[in-house]
């Protein structure tokens, strides 16, 4: 299992980088669920921390991403959300369209929305199909709209294990998101997803605020935790 942090500038990516975070997701909070940064603190960032952890980027929605051109080399992975495209017909076209102008070793991550009809969005069964067609290496689920609820409040913890087990036979990392917090982690332990991936909970106020080194350390111990006790408690039932 590895942490993903998502951080919106230099600073923070230093800060969460030097915590050895196992991966850096830039993304800019004020502007949505999968808001990008510039492509400058993009540059930075991937141009410092690439050789000591990887990188992902968020690109925003589809029907506005743009910026794709600028996407450094030695970036890890991209994710592109799909909001608004559960009535656009083209929009597999249009996102093999993009992913197809990034630089080669970039990985491919699909975005399913577990608030798929606050979205907008394609369905979970289109979303997994497309992503194997585009061969994307990783799944995540997250939210849309972070007042409506965390992932829990919108998928079962057995829709999320059958999806973990759908991801595994398919060959796709499953990366878990969606306003997660110290009291999911039991839950997140029994779905086991390879990467949990958070903010929210690791930054004062909310998602928008600043992230604090002391809540990072302490969420990823309780992470650890929670993996390990599950990890006794299936042993100990087998
Ligand atoms: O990719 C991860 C998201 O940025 C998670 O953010 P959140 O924990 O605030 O929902």
């Amino acid at each position: 299992m590895q942490l993903l942090v998502s951080v919106r500038s230099v600073e923070e990516a230093n800060l969460a980088g030097k915590l050895g975070v196992d991966l850096l997701d830039l993304k800019e909070p004020h502007l949505g669920s999968l808001g990008a940064t510039s492509p400058g603190i993009w540059q930075a960032v991937v141009g410092k921390w690439h050789t000591q952890t990887r990188v992902s980027l968020a690109l925003g929605e589809l029907p506005q991403a743009s910026s794709i051109d600028q996407v450094p080399r030695r970036t890890d992975s991209v994710k592109i959300g799909l909001a608004g495209c559960g009535c656009l017909p083209n929009w597999r076209e249009k996102l093999a369209a993009l992913f197809d102008q990034l630089p080669s070793g970039v990985q491919r991550v699909a975005v399913h929305y577990a608030d798929t009809h606050l979205a907008n969005s394609p369905p979970l069964d289109d979303v997994m199909r497309v992503a194997q067609e585009l061969n994307c290496q990783t799944f995540l689920v997250d939210t849309y709209d972070k007042s409506a609820g965390d992932v829990f409040h919108h998928m079962s913890i057995t829709q999320l294990k059958n999806l973990r087990s759908q991801l595994t036979v398919a060959g796709l990392q499953f990366a878990l998101a969606g306003s997660l917090q110290s009291q999911h982690l039991p839950a997140v332990a029994k779905i086991q997803p390879d990467i949990v991936a958070v903010r929210g909970v690791v930054c004062h106020r909310d998602r928008t605020g600043e992230i604090d080194a002391a809540m990072l350390q302490t969420f990823r111990q309780q992470l650890k935790l929670a993996f390990q006790l599950d990890r006794h408690k299936v042993l100990s039932s087998s």
